[in-house]
């Protein structure tokens, strides 16, 4: 019976965490914020105090006095918004470093079928959009929690005033909402353009070689222009519709002070008001009115990263690494394929129907078959970054897709056939871009011949080399990965297409390398779709895949020389194979 890795209970511990490690500094914040906006009524006091008692008692000791309070007042409001802001950017770039790693691998270490493509990317974007929020708006965010507060200012200072200022709101929301509504699908056509200019951006660096090669650059800066510009009418629109909106709005403040004005002075003239009040309640007004707009102005803001934080929480919740039970000694377990049916999501054909065969430490399995059969795909389930639709794939009882990505990647290790530079030094390239130790590397590229030349580059194991580093052949770079795969005497080693691109001698290495892992009980798993006598000589198993039929054959198969003699006979899709 398969044993099943299962989640972890503590579902969202991450975020769960990381809310109990903010939570003094939060409320410290809070408090620092409740403070700031109590001293900003310092100044409509002032004018009060200085309006209304000093002209009648002509005490400029009082006035200086006031004067001086007043200055003090505005100056430790200064100071606590700096210390405030300056928290929040903080907290923003921490949430930032605690979240983005976790996403990344999360993104990488998954199984690809469980997500598209550039999920990972969307991911960090929110946790980009939520530090942004927490750095840039969230202290103004906080300020809006005491606008009502500015409002019973003016509502104490006369009721009827209050209701001027409350009357405000109504077309101040308004306003806001249609400059939302307006704006909306420009604003999101607009966006979709920049993605699809950005991404055509990005493939043209990736694949720089072939564009300077085959003369694109030309062609495909006329593709970018034609989608950046193909939205530019959508732009000028909502830039359009934003800019008058915006001036709407300044006519509104403005409006709302006039407002203020006029009715104050009617109530002094009616004798309910004094000089002070009436700017006292003019300034209260327009701290609340200018909070409301913005609050309005960033609703937008506010939503976005609120959807962002509710995405990465479902995200990281869902999907929080598994863990297992119960470790089993995998080392002498079977490498078994039970009843594997797998197609890629969108696609309508299976590539396998109900595939079963085993093999055993220190054998190999040979997959062969022509362009397109699903080969690589084999090899990507039998790494664990795919999963299959039905059946399991599995090293013993355990799950490979189900291993936690740090004992897959202990214990399985993959070339896959487009080799990979990761930007590093040679040795982090080879130890998988850990810090491993330099005798395991070199072991590793002394198996594959590399040692040599490796130490022959200008700073030996630590040049830094990368995908675009021009010191290294295709085939040099081939080897590299190649080493990576042998590096740290992993259990399975599965490599797609391993001898491509390779010179005779590289080969030979390789087949080297491939009996001295096989004699010391790794299972080896190596995918061909040119037939080759070397490697059908070691298999002992060996999968033909094809369009209609998959076979199964002990040994390195026929087509030449192998030899293997037929174990199973063929094997079509449909027909369950049963695993003892
Ligand atoms: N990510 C994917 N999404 C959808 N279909 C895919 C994906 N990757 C591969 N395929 C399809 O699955 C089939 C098998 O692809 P796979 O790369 O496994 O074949 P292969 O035998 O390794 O081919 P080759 O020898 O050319 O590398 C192909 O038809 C391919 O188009």
């Amino acid at each position: 019976m398969a044993i099943r890795a299962r989640r972890k209970p503590g579902t969202g511990t991450v975020i769960r965490a990381a809310w109990a490690v903010s939570r003094p500094g939060l409320f410290a914040a809070f408090l620092f914020t409740t403070v700031f906006n109590v001293l900003k009524f310092a100044l409509p006091l002032y004018l009060l105090q200085v309006l209304d008692r000093v002209p009648s008692s002509r005490s400029i000791e009082t006035l200086v006095m006031l004067t001086i309070a007043v200055l003090i007042a505005v100056f430790c409001g200064m100071l606590l918004d700096i210390i405030r802001r300056r928290m929040f950017v903080r907290w923003g770039n921490w949430i930032e470093a605690q979240l983005a790693p976790r996403i990344l691998h999360q993104g990488l270490a998954e199984a690809r079928s469980e997500r598209n493509e550039d999920d990972t990317s969307r991911g960090l974007d929110d946790v980009a959009r939520l530090r942004t929020f927490v750095a840039e708006t969230l202290a103004s965010w906080m300020d809006v929690v005491f606008a009502p507060l500015f409002f019973l200012g003016v509502f104490l200072i006369h009721p009827t005033l209050g209701w001027v200022a409350l009357g405000a709101l109504v077309p101040l929301f308004l306003v806001s909402v249609a400059a939302d509504q307006m704006t909306r699908d420009q604003r999101r056509a607009v966006g979709d353009a920049g993605r699809e200019a950005g991404s055509i951006l990005t493939s043209a660096e990736v694949n720089r070689e072939s564009v300077g090669g085959l003369a694109m650059a030309n062609t495909l800066a006329e593709r970018w222009r034609g989608v950046a510009e193909s939205r530019a009418g959508e732009r000028n629109t909502a830039q359009g519709r934003d800019v008058t909106f915006r001036a709407i709005l300044r006519t509104l403040s403005q409006l709302l002070r006039i407002a203020m004005i006029a009715v104050g002075v009617w109530l002094y003239v009616q004798g309910s008001l004094t000089l002070g009040g009436i700017f006292a309640a003019r300034i209260l007004a327009g701290f609340g009115f200018t909070l409301a707009e913005k609050a309005l102005a960033r609703w937008r803001n506010l939503r976005e990263a609120l959807a962002s934080y509710r995405s990465i929480r479902k995200r990281l919740t869902i999907t929080q690494t598994s863990s297992i039970s119960v470790l089993p000694n995998l080392e002498a377990d079977d490498i078994i394929l039970d009843g594997v049916t797998f197609r890629y999501p969108n696609e309508r054909r299976d590539l396998y129907r109900r595939l079963s065969l085993r093999f055993g430490p220190g054998q190999m399995l040979l997959i062969s078959g022509s362009a397109g059969v699903g080969k690589s795909t084999l090899a990507r389930l039998l790494v664990g970054t795919l999963k299959p639709r039905d059946g399991q794939v599995r090293i013993g009882d355990m799950e490979i897709c189900r291993l936690p990505p740090e004992l897959r990647s202990r214990m399985i290790s993959y070339l896959p056939q487009h080799t990979e530079i990761f930007d590093g030094t040679v040795r982090e390239n080879i130890a998988r871009m850990q810090n491993g130790d330099l005798l395991d590397v070199m072991a590793a590229a002394r198996l594959v011949g590399i040692h040599d030349l490796i130490i022959q580059l200008p700073e030996g194991y630590d040049t830094v080399i990368g995908p675009s580093y021009p010191g290294l052949s295709g085939s040099q770079r081939k080897r590299i990965a190649i080493a990576r795969a042998f590096y740290g005497r992993p259990r399975m080693i599965v490599m797609d297409e391993p001898t491509a691109n390779l010179d005779r001698v590289s080969r030979r290495m390789l087949d080297a390398a491939l009996a001295q892992r096989k004699a010391a009980g790794t299972s080896l798993v190596i995918t061909q779709s040119l037939h080759s006598e070397r490697s059908a000589a070691m298999a002992d198993v060996t999968l033909f895949l094809s369009e209609s039929k998959h076979e199964i054959r002990k040994g390195g198969g026929g087509g030449g020389g192998g030899g293997g003699e037929d174990q199973r006979g063929a094997v079509r899709p449909n027909r369950l194979r049963r695993i003892k």
